[in-house]
């Protein structure tokens, strides 16, 4: 069954996959020397506690994963965390590690996720001079981590916590569980872009357009936008229009969901709104891969207009928030409701006036929406519950269709395209499985035959300097890696577009002859012996990736149904044959 994070529960987060062979335990009462505590949040591989040290009785949060959790996001956590240290608004690591079966990061106690606190607060849209504070200190706190190499790459509110008192004001950056460095350790690069598409890593509501519609590399720029996107929802009554019918629960509903996104325009986004989200909303898009944000320049942005709107403090995130200034306003009230005028060199009151009154008596015939005209709102709200009408009708009939896929936000087979640092596997992995699930990430990442190849071949090496030559998880998840690069086309810088007759839904086992024909069931041999000897035979006349895909997956189905699922003499020989093809295909 699909696992529920706590946050999706009501709103932002994800459901993930879950290994339905694996029981997971009970929670222990006592871990690495921690008493557990009250739960805080269950989230995508495990949860977290408030825990306490057994001698020291300092209190910390303890996030535990089950080791055999198919996507253990505290194993990609902990190498950034050092990174991180001693930034402001960045949790302290007191300590880690893997008890038993279970993965922990003891981290600093933090206070409520924004998401929680606005929630709680049960208002339709969050204050203007909170925002403005949440704006500034999540600004800062991504230069920071930045300014280290590092990217978040999962922006939300469920991931933006206060701090406990005395640091209730300040707002720390949780869960690096799919952060990744931009900036090379080795050569202080700047990660390279890439045209192939991408699965996409994040949440559904914030993750970047170009990110999540548009399968792009993330980089400093999409960290940002997913900050303006998440101001705009807290500024929007009933969040951003993509985020209006939940997760999605099909594919065809995360389509929807991101065609919306696309077409969103930020205009019509921020309509009503101080002009500084659209700016900045623009200015997100606007920025080149490579590109360093001017982080500076926009929080002393978001400094001044939660000033001139009359709002008290600065940067500190004061929770509940308190009155607004009754002093007078530096925007006069006009250009306030216009809403997206300039904040300074704008017309006196009294001429803005003029000027909206006569603006409404222009014929901008009927579909043209006017600045600041309230009865647009009506019109906007009509199409957003027509809009939802008809998503729900398209979820709904959708649902019956659901896949396993379709209930994720995030997606689990791309997270591992971090390669972790350093040749030495986690504690909890053994040697070989460290090398393929490497293998498998940068098969993953691979864009063309030759990579494969060499990619194939290190395969072979590793299983064969193995005593067990048993096909484990991680080297099905290779053969998964490898099989869905294989028939992806945007991968492919040269696709040799050689189609064979098999049919798209032709069952794993199934195989071809050499002229590219099914064979027949009886001529099918359900022996593993005889299907790998056959695709030992074959693979040098497999003439396009999409042929070579097939056997691979008739090679992995085979392997799994055999009882030792062991790699034989053939199934070796066809491994090679494969490498040897790909160069080929090259
Ligand atoms: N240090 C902390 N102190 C207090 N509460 C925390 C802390 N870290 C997390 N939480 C709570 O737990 C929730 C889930 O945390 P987090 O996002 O780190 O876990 P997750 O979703 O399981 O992460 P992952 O996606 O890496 O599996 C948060 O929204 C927050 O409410």
């Amino acid at each position: 069954m699909p696992q529920e994070s706590a946050l999706s529960q009501e709103s932002y987060d994800s459901y993930s996959e879950s290994d339905e062979s694996i029981i997971i335990p009970p929670f222990p009462p006592v871990l690495a020397n921690h008493w557990l505590g009250e739960k805080l949040g269950s989230g995508y591989s495990g949860s977290i506690f408030r825990a306490t040290h057994i001698h020291t009785h300092q209190t910390v949060a303890l996030k535990v994963q089950h080791i055999s959790h198919e996507n253990l996001t505290n194993r990609y956590e902990r190498n950034f965390y050092p990174m991180i240290q001693g930034g402001v608004g960045m949790p302290k690591l007191w300590a880690q590690g893997v008890e038993g079966c279970w993965d922990y990061l003891a981290i600093d106690l933090l206070g409520s996720s924004l998401d929680s606190l606005f929630r709680k607060s049960g208002k339709e849209t969050m204050d203007l001079g909170s925002v403005c504070s949440i704006a500034m200190q999540v600004i800062s706190r991504l230069e920071f981590m930045h300014s280290r190499g590092l990217l978040h790459r999962d922006i939300q509110l469920g991931n933006c916590v206060v701090g406990l008192p005395p640091n209730d004001k300040l707002i720390y950056m949780i869960d690096f569980g799919f952060s990744k460095r931009y900036i090379d350790p080795y050569t202080h690069r700047h990660i390279p872009d890439s045209k192939a598409k991408r699965d996409f890593i994040g949440n559904y509501w914030f993750t970047s357009v170009g990110v999540h519609c548009r399968g792009k590399v993330p980089s400093r720029r999409d960290d940002l936008e997913a900050v303006a996107l998440m101001l705009i929802h807290l500024l929007t009554p009933r969040g951003l229009p993509w985020t209006r019918h939940g997760v999605p629960k099909s594919d065809d509903a995360h389509d929807l969901l991101k065609r919306t996104k696309k077409s969103a325009r930020p205009e019509d986004l921020c309509r009503g709104l101080p002009s500084e989200f659209e700016e900045f909303l623009r200015y997100c898009r606007r920025l080149k891969f490579y590109d360093q944000p001017e982080y500076g320049k926009w929080v002393e942005e978001f400094r001044e207009l939660k000033k001139e709107q009359g709002y008290p403090g600065g940067e500190e995130f004061v929770w509940p928030p308190p009155e607004r200034a009754k002093v007078r306003m530096v925007r006069p009230p006009a250009a306030a409701a216009a809403g997206t005028l300039r904040r300074s060199g704008g017309p006196p009151p009294e001429d803005l006036r003029r000027i909206l009154d006569d603006l409404k008596k222009l014929e901008l015939g009927d579909n043209r929406q006017i600045l600041g005209d309230r009865s647009n709102v009506k019109e906007a709200v009509r199409n957003a519950q027509e809009d939802a009408r008809r998503s729900r009708g398209a979820v709904e009939s959708n649902t019956t269709q659901t896949t396993d896929k379709g209930t994720r936000s995030r997606t689990t087979t791309a997270d591992t395209d971090d390669d972790g640092d350093g040749d030495i596997p986690p504690p909890f992995m053994t040697m070989k499985a460290y090398k393929l699930s490497k293998l498998a990430t940068q098969v993953s990442k691979a864009t063309d035959n030759r990579v494969l190849a060499t990619k194939v071949t290190e395969f072979i090496k590793v299983m064969k300097s193995n005593t067990s030559r048993t096909l484990t998880k991680d080297g099905f998840g290779f053969l998964d890696a490898l099989y869905k690069q294989l028939t992806d086309p945007d991968v492919f810088v040269i696709a040799p577009p050689m189609r064979t007759s098999r049919s798209k839904g032709a069952s794993a086992d199934e195989s071809h002859n050499t002229n590219g024909t099914r064979t027949s069931d009886r001529e099918r041999s359900n022996a593993k012996l005889g299907v790998v000897a056959r695709l030992r035979s074959e693979v040098g006349d497999a003439k396009s990736n999409k042929r070579l895909a097939d056997m691979v997956r008739d090679f992995g189905s085979v392997t799994n149904r055999s009882t030792g699922r062991t790699i034989t003499k053939d199934g070796f020989a066809f491994l090679e044959g494969l490498a040897k093809q790909l160069e080929a295909l090259a």
